[in-house]
């Protein structure tokens, strides 16, 4: 007998031949969130399923694979020999390592392994007999079961009766790199996640506008990063002076372009930032007509100075599901601190809310933005950070 974990992933995005470097980035991963509990943690692929063997804490294991995009389900298991003294055993030990008085059961077999003499409900009622025998208190319900105990029997036999949900996805790193613009707001830590989780690995760009904004607010952006962090390792985050830019703009545009010039910047900066750090993707944590710089409008004139994508993956989220996830996931209580960033502290009286595209470009006659952008990149802070 012996313990493991059954770790499944997603199947359909796993075809083709990605699969193979999907699979060895999930490994890494797991093996990296394991390691601190256990040095000796040992990860083993067969048919499709990651076998992990640890003796950490079952707790700390399931709270760390929680928390490792790409992982669909993980079962703690026990395996034994493909003899069906041996199974009834086994299975009659993880029965007994659950509360399980007064509660209904049911054996679910599956024999991948066809040289197993017995069928799957041969197997079903011998080890549902060999239990209702040895214990008291338990009963069989086969349709709607308080306890179900799974039997796989493959070159060993697998005993399992939990199957723990995993956060899905695709696992860090796999699908490229991408510069996520990160406010302390509720939405950009929710966007970097979903980004996150279609296998993107982040580096955050924080725009800190220092006395407008205190160092508060900064360490703020800094605790979203650890637990965001918590989900993809370390994270590099790049803070960028943005108390000049931000004086030159507002000396020299109109107040009601402030926010739109606001954004093209930090938009500039951070897609050349993305060119040298080899990302291919900008995110944001915009979402349709939420505030009045969310408009097609003003976003086109965001997107027409990226040289490339800006994904917005909250644009068709209420308010009410983003701050769900944003609860979920751990960012929630960190972002409604109240330390405002720079576009909440400089909101125009009356925003021009639909911006034609020419307006936009006389707005910024005024402005040296290649200036600008190069003091914001001269100034950069870079902060690695941990879970
Ligand atoms: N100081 C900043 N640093 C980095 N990115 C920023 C900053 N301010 C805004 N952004 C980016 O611009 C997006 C839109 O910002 P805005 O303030 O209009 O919206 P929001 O809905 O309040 O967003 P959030 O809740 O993420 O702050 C943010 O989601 C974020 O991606």
């Amino acid at each position: 007998m012996e313990r493991l974990y059954l770790i499944s992933f997603g199947e359909i995005a796993l075809k083709g031949e990605n699969r193979p470097f999907f699979e060895r980035m999930l490994t890494q991963r797991i093996k990296q969130v394991i390691m601190p509990y256990d040095k000796n943690v040992q990860l083993k692929n067969v048919h499709g399923r990651i076998y992990c063997f640890t003796q950490a804490p079952k707790e700390k294991v399931a709270e760390a694979l929680k928390k490792v995009f790409g992982i669909v389900y993980i079962c703690p298991a026990v395996s034994c020999e493909n003899n069906i003294e041996d199974i009834k055993n086994t299975a009659l030990e993880v029965i007994k390592e659950q509360d399980y008085y007064g509660k209904t059961f049911k054996v679910e077999t599956r024999r991948p392994n066809k040289s197993f003499p017995l069928k799957s409900p041969e197997v079903n009622a011998q080890v549902g007999a060999y239990i209702l025998s040895n214990i008291e208190g338990l009963k069989v319900n086969v349709h709607d079961p308080d306890i179900r105990l799974d039997i796989e029997i493959r070159e060993k036999t697998f005993i399992y009766s939990e199957k723990i949900p995993g956060p899905g996805g695709l696992p860090i790193g796999c699908t490229g790199k991408a510069i996520s613009l990160l406010s302390g707001g509720i939405d950009s830590p929710v966007a970097t996640y979903m980004i996150m989780k279609r296998g993107v690995e982040i580096e955050p760009i924080y725009f800190h506008s220092f006395p407008f904004t205190t160092d508060r607010a900064k360490e703020k952006v800094i605790d979203l990063c650890k637990v965001l962090a918590g989900y993809s390792g370390k994270i590099r985050l790049h803070v960028v002076n943005f108390t000049e830019a931000l004086k030159e703009i507002g000396k020299n545009t109109p107040e009601e372009f402030l926010t739109i010039m606001m954004r093209r910047m930090m938009v500039r900066v951070a897609d050349k930032i993305a060119e040298e750090r080899g990302a291919k993707a900008l995110v944001t944590g915009e979402s349709l007509g939420q505030v009045a710089s969310q408009t097609m409008e003003a976003i086109a004139a965001t997107n027409e100075v990226a040289s490339m994508p800006i994904f917005r993956p909250l644009i068709g989220f209420d308010k009410i599901e983003i701050m769900d996830i944003a609860r979920k996931i751990g960012t929630y209580d960190i972002s409604i601190e109240p330390y405002a960033d720079c576009c909440s502290v400089f909101v125009p009286k009356h925003p021009k809310i639909r911006p034609a595209i020419c307006e936009v470009h006389k707005a910024e006659e005024d402005i040296d933005v290649e200036k600008l952008v190069s003091m914001c990149i001269e100034g950069i802070e870079i902060f690695d950070v941990t879970p």
